[in-house]
């Protein structure tokens, strides 16, 4: 079953993506011919186990894939105009959407944030690479930004190091960062993971926060169905490489009609258990 949010206009829309991946004559199948569409302001979960190709979707969409991958189909983004096919924009142009337009937020935000930098300067390096504006100015961008992600004591905060940060507010300055420059969509490859469960579900109100109280559309990579439950408003499940069945998180939880869906959810509690 297929279903679409019918109020949003569209602002990603990937057709028949196949990636893979040639290594020492063998090939790897990584995503064989992918479909789905993104809508303004909606959180789209794409689960699935681990290997089923949910980062590789995510890296093809910024274009960050390794050049021994294999890369066919048709990536669009709309914003702020219709740009036609990001697989095939070259290096300089996609680095002027990525941060910009799409941002991604990863697992560890440890391996994201440079150590010897504060991170208030981390920040205001995102707007400054896309927008011309004084240090001042960037500043006060930066501030914005780390206030609606929900950062307490933005003053203090901004001079601090990683370091001195948790796991939890590490997160949100790299969400800060993700959102900074108003993107069209938020990439999120599973953001919680590393995250206690408290914490966890924190960064999931914001996300929700942020889909109400912005324009942004989040696609969030997770294997965790509690997670989907909690925040997606559609799902993609994905199986090897395959999008087996998409619609909204009541239609997939209630009825799922792939026998992979069917699994995935045998496997957890019931829905009326998560939410
Ligand atoms: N850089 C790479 N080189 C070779 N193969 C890769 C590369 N990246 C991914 N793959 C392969 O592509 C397939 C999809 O991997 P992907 O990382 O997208 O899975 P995933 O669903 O994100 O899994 P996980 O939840 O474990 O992160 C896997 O078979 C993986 O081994």
């Amino acid at each position: 079953m297929i279903e679409k949010k019918k109020d949003g206009s569209t602002v990603l829309s990937v057709k028949d993506l196949r990636v893979s991946f040639n290594i020492e004559n063998q090939t790897v199948e990584a995503l064989k011919g992918i479909s789905f569409d993104i809508y303004r302001k909606e959180i789209v979960a794409l689960v699935g186990e681990s290997g089923s190709g949910k980062s590789v979707t995510c890296y093809s969409i910024l274009k960050l894939l390794p050049v021994y991958a294999s890369v066919s189909g048709q990536i669009t983004l709309w914003h702020p105009e219709k740009i036609e096919n990001l697989l095939s924009l070259p290096e300089q142009s996609i680095r002027k959407i990525r941060g910009r337009h799409i941002s991604m937020i990863f697992q560890e935000p440890s391996a994201v944030l440079d150590p010897l930098m504060r991170v208030g300067d981390q920040i205001v390096e995102t707007v400054m690479a896309h927008r011309k504006v004084s240090y001042s100015e960037a500043k006060k961008i930066a501030m914005e930004a780390m206030e609606k992600a929900r950062i307490p004591e933005v003053e203090r905060r901004f001079y601090q190091y990683p370091h001195e940060l948790s796991g939890g507010l590490k997160q949100r300055v790299v969400i800060a960062s993700g959102i900074v420059n108003n993107p069209i969509i938020l990439l999120a490859d599973e953001p919680t993971t590393a995250l206690d469960v408290t914490v966890s579900a924190q960064i999931l109100k914001l996300f929700k926060s942020l889909r109400d109280n912005t324009d942004v559309s989040i696609l969030l990579i997770t294997h965790d169905l509690g997670v989907v439950a909690e925040i997606a408003d559609r799902v993609l499940v994905i199986y090897r490489g395959e999008i087996v069945e998409e619609g909204d998180v009541f239609s997939i939880f209630d009825s799922p009609e792939h026998p992979y869906t069917k699994k995935l959810l045998s496997s957890r509690p019931v829905l009326k258990d998560v939410i």
